[in-house]
């Protein structure tokens, strides 16, 4: 038998359901809700799951003690772990900015001289250094708007999601994007890619092609079925066959699902009938 696959998935915070929920939807064992276990054995998939501080996944996975985790991609990079990025999940997205009083700075080179408070120093100090900005970064474990108003800080760096803490700390955000972060799967930087992994790596995209597509159906008369295909062109190409009733085809494609009413509205126009649409439970694409 083969060695168990140890995957790091965070314990708490934002990332935590979620990442738990795309596990388990992938068909892995997951801690039952309310459950505080920290480590959980899969015997079915020869898994084994460690849950961790979504701050300390990528420096497991870049010791090697564990294979592969499930962290932001903004605490990776604050991380500096020899870990990278495999795979982008579709969760836990935030952006990553500065924010200061109006009036104190309009762009990052306005910065220099000043005091930036975060709780991300890894990351703004190389964002810094790349941009030869020379200015102090105060470390924070959280709450960092608070930093200007008490006067530890002129400037802070922070996730912003719907902007109303900044906006309650009477900030504003200051020159471009950091970064834009999202809930992404990681692994060692020179590692070799187990067949364990390749296997998690399609389950969990199969995963997300399942939430963000549908499958649509319908009926349309023959000759304008090049024309419906271009509405509904598929991943690879749509499913024709042909119908009992003379003159007539069915049509089956993956159509994602933001632009399912609009698609069926423009099937509905072009004379398709029978339109339906269903939820993908799971898939290998
Ligand atoms: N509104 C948000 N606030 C903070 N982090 C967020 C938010 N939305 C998504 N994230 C992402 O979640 C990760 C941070 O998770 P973490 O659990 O450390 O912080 P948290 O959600 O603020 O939890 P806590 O404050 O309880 O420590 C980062 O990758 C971050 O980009
Ligand atoms: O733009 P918003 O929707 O207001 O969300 C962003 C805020 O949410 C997070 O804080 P959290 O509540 O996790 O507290 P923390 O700073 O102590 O981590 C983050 O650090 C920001 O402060
Ligand atoms: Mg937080």
């Amino acid at each position: 038998m083969s060695t168990t696959l140890r995957i790091a998935v965070p314990n708490k915070g934002s990332l935590a359901g979620p990442a738990a929920e795309m596990l388990r939807e992938a068909g892995y064992r997951q801690r039952t809700n309310g459950a505080r276990d920290l480590v959980l054995r899969d015997p079915d998939n020869n898994v084994e799951f460690f849950y961790l501080r979504p701050r300390d996944i990528a420096v497991y996975v870049g010791s090697g003690t564990v294979d592969v985790g499930v962290t932001g991609r903004d605490l990776l990079l604050d991380s500096g772990s020899p870990a990278e990025e495999v795979l982008a999940l579709g969760f836990g997205g935030s952006t990553f900015h500065f924010a200061a009083r109006p009036g104190t700075a309009e762009k990052v080179s306005d910065f220099a001289g000043l005091r930036v408070a975060t709780s991300y120093a890894g990351l703004l100090e190389t964002y810094l250094a790349e941009r030869g900005v020379d200015a102090a970064v105060i470390r924070l474990d959280g709450a960092v708007e608070t930093a200007v108003q008490l006067g530890v800080a002129d400037v802070i760096a922070d996730v912003v999601e719907t902007g109303t803490t900044l906006r309650q700390a009477g900030l504003e955000i200051v020159g471009e994007p950091i970064l834009k972060s999202e809930a992404v799967l990681v692994a060692r930087a020179d590692g070799a890619r187990p067949p364990a992994v390749e296997l998690l790596l399609r389950r969990l995209n199969g995963v997300m092609v399942a939430r963000e597509y549908v499958m649509m159906d319908y009926d349309i008369r023959a000759e304008r079925v090049e024309e419906a295909s271009a509405l509904t062109p598929g991943l690879e190409s749509p499913t024709v066959s042909p119908l009992h009733r003379e003159g007539w085809v069915a049509v089956r494609a993956m159509v994602p699902r933001a632009e399912a009413q609009r698609v069926m509205d423009d099937l509905w126009a072009i004379g398709a009938r029978a339109i339906l649409v269903t939820d993908i439970l799971a898939c290998r694409i």
